[in-house]
């Protein structure tokens, strides 16, 4: 392995269209810090370059929808994706955007070295525009009628109601989504394309030869796109929100937020070094010397883009190093399903701050724990809470919390001296022993879920140490050896804190607090004198709480709660029957009722039997099988309901019932009795 000076690590510009949520997190994010904190603490020269994406289509489109600008749409989450990364304890060096004035003149200026390189190969297509405005659109700015299932609305590159990719040529009736009606014509465009095609030897020789040692799903994902010819791609777009394309010619053009948003990384990067010179140095040091290693982390839908298009964009400029790794995640789902920023079905980071204070540290151990390294992965409440409860609570934070409670107790929490060492001790010092060493390894490979596991298993091996030697019980015949055994605790507590800081910073500061650890070095993970003998600990406290039912139910709920939001806002009424004529609907006699009591039928789980008040003198009673949907059924006492009078009497559960209620089913599955006649009228009136 060649051994760099520097590293950059970069992570995915998260795009200012919604607030960063736990697939963003898992997938990137989260990994991508745990790294960086890795490096800092071996005091490493690194640096760690993250941004908001804030050019493209969906921002303009949200913009529109909300009916303000999309400067504010892009401020809003920009602000938003800031805050709550910095809550979380995402260590970016900096987090800035790509509608700075320095990102827009060095991506400019980037294209422009290109374009005079001869690197971009010009095209004139046809593109549909509007007809009326002449604005080029984008296939997302073109709705239609899905040619496969016959769906409104479908997009130009796309049908979300079957999914169906699709072309703006396969829509019938394609017309523009922000002014309906307006007809589509096409029209010659000029574009700039990137010719990728005469990069491609040079990708397979320095993906597929050199770097074989990346994840198997980001180099088979590079194998498949390389094993195809790669197409010319377009690198400006015929849009108003964006950079303008720097040569002559392109007046109404942008830049591609393809090519812009991995500038960003560089462009950040230039305005972190001019802020700071001293401590960062210049900015071509970190993209531009052999002797630096560059780090994309990202997930699965940005590889074709880190790992092709990107490195054939810097290839073609001359300048620039090429990524070392790439090491993206495959996807988070929540709960079984797909997270979407569209619908909003997700858990999104600042709800959860807000939500669970003081909690970070669990959701970053839970996303490690279920990291998407090697294919998709789910997320599900429960598991939030086991993984809190029967870990971080029993495992880690009740060793730590038996060692300082035993200390206080019998050495008024000063650290004990160390006597000889039995077997037991020896052994499990011994186990404590390659953990530096485990972690960094896998660490170096990227494998993050597996190097959390190992410092968790420290915890274990404190956890049975403890338990096997039972100081409580030991206390009373011989407190020389609890010394001892509280010693070894103690150090495997420093340890601990030390061990878990890239992955639970929030956590492994508190303990250092118990353990008045005023300083710590990397070097001492897996020694046994981290604290000496006679130094006097804080006031200990618990590490991790327990979390209850009801506030994951809470969680639980929320979900239910956008899910019932999203299929009201779907709600398709069923299509309408067949014709009939009126006499057919003149045979049926439908009264209104009075309900003048109404409970559930003894040994029926579906029967209500109502008494209903039909204008005779003794009314009738009829039975209706949707107890299931009424708790109590007492509600329904008093309520004027629609009921067809004229069926023959049925005999059901030993009761006859003498007719039938009128319903209807929610979207959301609900049931309610028809009860909205403007006026209360006499009961056993006809309804026609
Ligand atoms: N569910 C997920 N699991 C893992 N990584 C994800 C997930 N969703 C997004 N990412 C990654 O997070 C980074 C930032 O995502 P980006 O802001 O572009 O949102 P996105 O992919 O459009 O997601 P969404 O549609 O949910 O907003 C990208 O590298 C992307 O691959
Ligand atoms: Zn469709």
């Amino acid at each position: 392995m060649k051994e760099y000076k520097r590293t950059t690590v970069t992570a995915a510009l998260p795009y200012a269209n919604g607030g960063v949520h736990i697939g963003h997190l898992a997938g990137v994010y989260v990994p991508a810090d745990i790294y960086v904190r890795y490096l800092r603490l071996k005091k490493k020269d690194v640096i760690f370059i993250g941004g908001s994406d804030e050019h493209g289509v969906p921002v303009t489109i949200r913009a529109r929808k909300e009916g303000i600008t999309v400067q504010e749409v892009v401020d809003r989450y920009h602000n938003l994706i800031k805050d709550s990364f910095e809550k979380f304890g995402i260590s970016f060096d900096i987090y800035s955007r790509t509608t700075s004035d320095i990102h827009h003149k060095f991506a400019s200026d980037f294209f422009r070295t290109l374009y005079e390189k001869g690197e971009l190969e010009e095209i004139t297509e046809e593109q549909y525009c509007d007809e009326v405005t002449g604005e080029f659109l984008t296939d997302r700015n073109i709705v239609g009628t899905c040619p496969r299932c016959g769906a409104e609305g479908a997009y130009g590159d796309q049908c979300e109601k079957c999914g169906a990719t699709l072309s703006p040529d396969e829509l019938i009736n394609p017309t523009n989504k922000n002014n309906p009606g307006h007809g589509l014509v096409k029209r010659p465009t000029k574009n700039w394309y990137l010719p990728l095609g005469k990069y491609q030897d040079w990708l397979k020789e320095w993906i597929l030869e050199g770097h074989k040692e990346w994840r198997p799903n980001v180099y088979g994902q590079c194998k498949s796109w390389l094993d195809m010819d790669l197409q010319p791609r377009a690198m400006t777009r015929d849009l108003d929100w964006g950079i303008p394309v720097p040569v002559e010619g392109a007046e109404g053009k942008v830049l591609y937020v393809w090519f812009d948003a991995p500038i960003g990384y560089i462009s950040n990067t230039k305005e972190l070094c001019d802020q700071n010179p001293k401590k960062f140095g210049t900015w071509e040091q970190w993209w531009q010397d052999e002797d630096t290693k560059l780090v994309h982390f990202i997930g699965k839908d940005n590889i074709v883009f880190h790992c092709l298009i990107f490195p054939v964009m810097m290839k073609a400029h001359g300048k620039y190093i090429m990524p070392d790794n790439v090491p993206s995640n495959e996807f988070l789902n929540l709960e079984n399903d797909k997270i979407s920023t569209s619908r909003n079905w997700a858990v999104w980071l600042h709800e959860y701050l807000e939500d669970m204070p003081g909690k970070q540290d669990v959701l970053r151990y839970v996303l490690t724990a279920n990291a998407p390294e090697t294919k998709d992965n789910n997320f599900t409440w429960k598991d939030f809470q086991e993984h809190n409860n029967s870990e971080l609570v029993a495992i880690y934070g009740n060793f730590v919390n038996r060692a300082l409670q035993l200390t206080k107790k019998y050495f008024n929490g000063v650290v004990p001296a160390c006597g000889e060492l039995l077997d037991v001790d020896s052994n499990a010092i011994a186990e404590f022993k390659d953990v530096k060493k485990n972690v960094e390894e896998l660490l170096d490979q990227y494998k993050f879920r597996e190097a959390q596991k190992e410092a968790m298993n420290l915890a274990r091996i404190g956890n049975r140490y403890i338990t096997e030697c039972e100081p409580w019980k030991v206390w009373k015949e011989d407190p020389k050896r609890v010394e001892t055994i509280l010693y070894v605790c103690l150090q495997l507590t420093a340890n601990l804190s030390i061990a878990f800081e890239p992955f639970l910073p929030f956590s492994s500061k508190r303990l250092r607090e118990m353990l008045a650890m005023d300083t710590f070095e990397w070097e001492q993970l897996g020694t046994m004198d981290i604290l000496p003998v006679g130094k006097q600990l804080n006031e200990p406290a618990l590490l991790f709480e327990k979390i209850e039912d009801s506030v994951i139910d809470a969680q639980l709920q929320k979900l239910e709660d956008t899910k019932r939001a999203n299929e009201a806002a779907n709600f398709e009424p069923e299509p309408i029957k067949e014709n009939v004529d009126f006499e057919t609907f003149e045979k049926l006699d439908i009264r209104v009722g009075l309900v003048t009591s109404c409970e559930k039928v003894k040994k029926s789980k579906k029967l209500l039997k109502f008494h209903i008040d039909d204008g005779t003198k003794d009314g009738r009673t009829i039975l209706s099988g949707i107890a299931q949907y009424y708790a109590d059924p007492q509600v329904l006492v008093g309520k004027q309901v629609l009921f067809v009078a004229n069926f023959a009497p049925r005999k059901m559960m030993g009761e006859e019932s003498q007719g039938m209620i009128l319903s209807a089913v929610n979207y959301d599955g609900t049931l309610h009795v028809t009860s909205t006649l403007d006026q209360e009228v006499k009961p056993g009136s006809v309804v026609g």
